[in-house]
C-alpha cells in the first residue's frame, strides 16, 4: 500500500546551495521523489544523502529523528533533521501509524524502551517479551520488525540490514512480504544486494544528481556483488 505518495523540496526556501544539506549533488536539482510501490529502495555511496532525506521524512511523519514512532518521546540523541523543514510531504491517505528505525541510535532506542517498562510496565511489550538490550543486535532488531512492525503503517529504516546475518536477511524480507500484503509501505536506505532483490521495489539511486530511478540489476551492488561472489581472487587481482 503506498500512503506517502509524493516528497517535495520547498527549493524556494532553501536557505543556502552552499552548504549541508542542500549542497549534495544527489539534492541539488532535485524537485519531487515520486513513491509509487509498497516499498521504495534508497541506494548510493557513502554520503550520497540517504539517511539525510530519510531523517527529513522522518521528522515530518513527525516520528522521533533518534529512531521511534510518534509515541516515543525521549531526549537521548535527538538530532536536528536538517532538511526536514524543507520538505513537503503529500499523502492518500494520510498515515500517522510507522517506525523510524536507525541502526546508528538503536541502543538509545533500546534504552527508552527499558525506561518505559522500569516507569510503566508496557515497555516490552511491543518487542517480544524481554529488553532489546539482552538480545544481540540482529535478534533485537528482529524483534522490532516481527512485533512492533504491523501491517497499517509506514516503515522508515536505515540500513536495516546492519546487524542481520544473510539468512536474517531473507528472512527480513519474507516479513517484509507478509506486512506488505497487509498494507505497510516501507522506504529503506540499504546496500545490501540481498534486500535490494525485493520483487516490484523502486530503487532511487542517490549517486545521480538528481535522484535517478534504477533497475536491481542495474545497481552498483548487484553488478559488484556478482563480480565478486563469482570469484573474489580474480576480482582482488584486478585492483
Ligand atoms: N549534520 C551534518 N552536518 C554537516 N554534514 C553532514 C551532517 N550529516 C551528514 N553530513 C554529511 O552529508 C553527507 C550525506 O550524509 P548522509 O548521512 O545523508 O549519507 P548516506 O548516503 O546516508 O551515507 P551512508 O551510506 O554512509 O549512511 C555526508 O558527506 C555527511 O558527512
Amino acid at each position: 500500500m503506498v500512503y506517502l505518495r509524493t516528497i517535495k523540496l520547498l527549493r524556494e526556501e532553501f536557505p543556502n546551495t552552499k552548504e549541508y544539506p542542500f549542497h549534495l549533488p544527489s539534492l541539488r536539482k532535485l524537485k519531487t521523489i515520486d513513491l509509487e510501490a509498497s516499498v521504495t529502495f534508497f541506494v548510493g555511496e557513502n554520503g550520497s544523502g540517504k539517511s539525510t532525506m530519510l531523517e527529513g521524512v522522518a521528522y515530518q511523519c513527525g516520528f522521533h529523528t533518534a529512531g521511534g514512532s510518534r509515541n516515543n518521546y525521549y531526549d537521548v540523541d535527538r538530532s536536528d533533521s536538517s532538511l526536514g523543514d524543507y520538505i513537503r510531504l503529500s499523502w492518500l491517505p494520510k498515515m500517522t501509524n510507522g517506525f523510524f528505525l536507525r541502526a546508528e541510535s538503536f541502543y538509545h532506542f533500546a534504552s527508552h524502551i527499558d525506561e518505559t517498562e522500569r516507569i510503566r510496565g508496557t515497555g516490552y511489550s511491543g518487542y517480544g517479551g524481554r529488553s532489546l538490550h539482552n538480545q544481540s543486535h540482529g535478534e533485537s532488531f528482529f524483534a522490532l520488525f516481527a512485533n512492533r512492525f504491523n501491517g497499517r503503517g509506514i516503515y522508515l529504516l536505515d540500513e536495516p540490514e546492519a546487524a542481520l546475518s544473510p539468512k536474517r536477511q531473507i528472512a527480513f524480507l519474507y516479513l517484509m512480504q507478509d506486512l506488505v500484503e497487509e498494507g505497510a509501505q516501507f522506504i529503506i536506505a540499504t546496500h545490501s544486494p540481498i534486500l535490494l532483490g525485493y520483487p516490484d521495489a523502486k530503487i532511487l539511486n542517490f549517486d545521480e544528481s538528481p535522484v535517478q530511478e534504477v533497475n536491481y540489476r542495474d545497481t552498483e551492488h548487484y553488478q559488484l556483488t556478482r563480480r565478486f561472489l563469482e570469484n573474489p581472487a580474480i576480482f582482488l587481482n584486478e585492483k
